[in-house]
Parts: C-alpha cells; sequence; structure tokens
C-alpha cells in the first residue's frame, strides 16, 4: 500500500542551488496541485490534534498559510497569521531567529492568543527549527501554551530536532 508519506516523497521535488548555491530547496507545490493529496495531506496534519483541546492554529508565514488555514478548519480552531516583519497593521510582538539561508523575524498580534489559548503551530518544512522556535516564543510571551507543531516535511539532516527539544513534533514525512 501506498503511504502518505510515499505519496509526498513523490510529489515533493528538490530544486537545487535554491534560494542560494549549495541549499536544495524542497518545493512543495505539486502538493498543491493535487487536490485530493493537498486534501489527503491537511486531514492528516489536523489528525493527531484532533480533541487535544486546540484553540488558535499559528501558521506561519507564507508556506505555513497555505497548510495552517484548512488545519484550523478541520480543528474548529480559531486561524493566527504569524508574518514577516513590517506586515501585522496592529500592536504585535516580534522574535529574531537564522534560517537555512539567511536570518528573519516573526510577529504575531498581541491581541490574538493569551492565557486561555492552547495553540498549534503549523508549517510546511522544519529545518533548523529557528522559525518555528522563534513562534513558540510568541506564544509563550503572550501566555498561551503550546500543544505542539505540525509540518508536512522535515529535514532530518538539519538540527530542528535540538531547536525543538521537549517539543511535541508531528512531520508526514522526512528527508
Ligand atoms: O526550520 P527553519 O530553518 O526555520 O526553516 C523553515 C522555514 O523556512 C521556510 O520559510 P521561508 O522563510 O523560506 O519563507 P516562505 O514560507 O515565505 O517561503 C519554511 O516555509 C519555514 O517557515
Ligand atoms: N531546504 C529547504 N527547502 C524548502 N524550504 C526550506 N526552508 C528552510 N530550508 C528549506
Amino acid at each position: 500500500m501506498t503511504t502518505l508519506s510515499d505519496r509526498l516523497k513523490t510529489a515533493i521535488r528538490d530544486v537545487p542551488d535554491f534560494p542560494k548555491p549549495g541549499i536544495v530547496f524542497k518545493d512543495i507545490t505539486p502538493v498543491l496541485h493535487d487536490p485530493v493529496l493537498f486534501a489527503d495531506v491537511t486531514a492528516a496534519l489536523a489528525a493527531p490534534w484532533k480533541g487535544k483541546g486546540i484553540t488558535h492554529v499559528l501558521a506561519i508565514e507564507s508556506r505555513g498559510f497555505l497548510f495552517g488555514a484548512p488545519v484550523a478548519q478541520h480543528l474548529g480552531a480559531s486561524l493566527v497569521p504569524v508574518r514577516k516583519p513590517g506586515k501585522l497593521p496592529s500592536a504585535h510582538l516580534t522574535e529574531h531567529y537564522a534560517l537555512e539561508y539567511g536570518e528573519d523575524a516573526v510577529e504575531v498580534h498581541t491581541d490574538a492568543i493569551d492565557a486561555r489559548s492552547l495553540v498549534l503551530i503549523v508549517d510546511d518544512v522544519l529545518a533548523t527549527g529557528g522559525t518555528a522556535a522563534a513562534t513558540r516564543r510568541l506564544a509563550h510571551r503572550l501566555g498561551a501554551g503550546v500543544a505542539g507543531i505540525g509540518v508536512v516535511m522535515d529535514l532530518s539532516f538539519l538540527p530542528w530536532r535540538k531547536a525543538l527539544a521537549g517539543v511535541h513534533v508531528e512531520t508526514l514525512v522526512s528527508f
């Protein structure tokens, strides 16, 4: 039987030297192009968190939006966009981090979550884990609980496990 992990391994394509020389970029756009696979992926991302009291899905700009929005709908949870700097119009917090190919920051509106919230962080990929760890810090600074992190894929040769030690991480396929 073909597993979801096998289907993802077939669909996700390697793009060498993007966005910088030496980086092998894992391109998820073929997953989005296949409506059945896309639906199966979002259902599988949501499944481990059903009945766990998730109140908010924190979806990380920009590829995380594509998966986080349907996951929030599956869970009946609020959708909270975690944005790159300078995009949020209201009062917000900022956390900086290092990426596989640079540096960046994430921001969240201060009124999006609070101490009554139990959040799930959703993104497409864990590489260094820097983006997800920074998002977790944003949630904690606003007093929210973080149930865990759900991603489509993880790059097991990069140090995301160290960055997210002790965090409940669910991933659909490992490379
Ligand atoms: O585990 P990390 O090393 O933090 O890397 C993972 C992050 O990198 C990519 O985002 P990117 O900043 O390239 O933005 P994009 O989603 O807009 O393409 C990806 O979508 C994750 O958010
Ligand atoms: N190698 C990679 N492919 C796709 N997205 C990424 N985000 C960080 N590293 C990545």
